[in-house]
């Protein structure tokens, strides 16, 4: 690393942008929450007290019971007792939405266990008529020449990241315009897969729904075009961030595409049934996954599992933050620097919506800086950043 690694980034500075996420965004999800299901008086005082706690209080440890208690307490050795806004704002926001999960009672023995307070949101999207314009623009790709669908198949996976449910929350209507690509690595990408015979390709999902469909269908389209032989999906092992997709937000999508009018949507459900069934679609997950640490702490069992793939493609803005580290980077550190230490190639395909950013060059950073102050957490810009190792350019 070439100059001094700067600080993490926290959420006690008033009108930051992570400050705003517990005061401001949190706030009103803790509301849709409510709103969206008849949680007894119980939960909902849970979840009253949970906006309090993480704005005014300290952190507390989980509960005796909890099954993941003791690795809790590891996790927050350092940190229960100070305030939320003191603890590291990755950390805290993992652990918002554990405490959420465990105000509503979705692991505790009873009438709410495994109901996902973020599904009605995920739900109501997946059915809505923008995933029906997605579903109905497949059948215009058909005619087009495979290179050319791949392309556009990678940019609506990326710009499906521009809206998660918990970024919508806060975004005006005009927020969600996009406006550009900042690094566009996709070329190095595609000679990547095309390089690799018989390539395992991973991909870190992030939200479901809009977000998902997209990452699917680009799935599909990298296994009938033979730039993976097989590909393993990773979802989170139980709802987290409002919209991130689990194995049940997979099995909705793929029921949604088999059940399209569109043929080539319905082809590519199909499609998917069968190489799920058959083994060349692996879902996978990983309790680290919903862990409050950087990548660069991945335990070793999904260290080994993801170093023999061809390339991980990475989605979103929290894995993003993951890979590279929360903290306040000047954005033009070298990506390479950053993401070096992942266990295979990686892509990352993410909209910005946090502080953090890397890999830009310093003309193309004065040139948003002077458009748009809030360049880094809008979500009108995007990134696609590839890590191929010290070997290859
Ligand atoms: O990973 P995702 O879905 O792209 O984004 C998650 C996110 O909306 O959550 C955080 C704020 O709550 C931000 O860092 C980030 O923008």
């Amino acid at each position: 690393m070439s100059s001094a690694i700067p600080p993490v980034i926290l959420s006690d500075e008033p009108g930051s942008f992570a400050w705003g996420v517990f005061h401001e965004r949190h706030p009103r999800l803790v509301r849709q929450v409510i709103d969206a299901l008849p949680y007894g008086p119980a939960e909902r005082q849970r979840l009253e007290q949970l906006l309090v706690e993480s704005t005014t209080g300290v952190l507390t440890p989980l509960d005796e019971s909890a099954h993941d208690h003791e690795q809790w307490q590891e996790w927050g050795r350092d940190l229960f007792g100070l305030p939320w806004g003191e603890a590291p704002f990755l950390w805290a926001e993992s652990y918002f939405y554990r405490r959420l999960l465990e105000a509503t009672g979705y692991f505790a023995p009873g009438a709410w266990q495994g109901i996902d307070p973020f599904a009605p949101f995920k739900n109501a999207e997946l059915a809505g008529a923008a995933v029906d314009d997605e579903l109905a623009a497949l059948g215009d790709m058909v005619s087009l020449p495979a290179e050319e669908r791949g392309e556009r198949l990678l940019l609506s996976a990326l710009w499906g990241n521009r809206a998660d449910l918990g970024f919508k929350i806060t975004a005006a209507d005009d927020d969600l315009r996009p406006l550009g690509v900042l690094i566009d690595d996709s070329p190095r990408l595609w000679t990547e897969l095309a390089t690799v015979a018989d390539s395992r390709v991973c991909l870190v999902a992030d939200n479901a729904a809009g977000e998902l469909l997209p990452d699917l269908v680009l799935i599909d389209h990298l296994l009938v075009n033979g730039l993976a032989a097989q590909v393993v999906l990773y979802v989170k092992p139980y709802p987290y961030y409002v919209s991130d997709a689990t194995m049940a937000d997979v099995l909705a999508t793929v029921r949604r595409l088999r059940r399209a009018h569109e043929p080539a949507a319905e082809q590519i459900g199909r499609r998917l049934w069968q190489a799920m069934s058959g083994g060349t679609v692996l879902v996978r997950t990983h309790p680290f996954f919903c862990a409050p640490l950087p990548f660069h702490d991945m335990p070793a069992d999904l260290r080994s599992e993801l170093s023999g793939a061809a390339m991980t493609i990475l989605k979103g803005d929290l894995n993003y933050r993951r890979l590279v580290g929360d903290r306040l980077w000047p954005a033009t550190t070298p990506f390479t620097e950053v993401a070096a230490h992942f266990s295979s190639p990686v892509t990352t395909l993410r909209t910005l919506k946090s502080d953090v950013a890397v890999g830009i060059d310093a003309s193309t950073v004065a040139e948003v800086d002077a458009h748009d102050d809030a360049w880094r957490t809008s979500g009108k810009h995007a990134v696609i950043q590839v890590h191929i190792g010290t070997d290859k350019p």
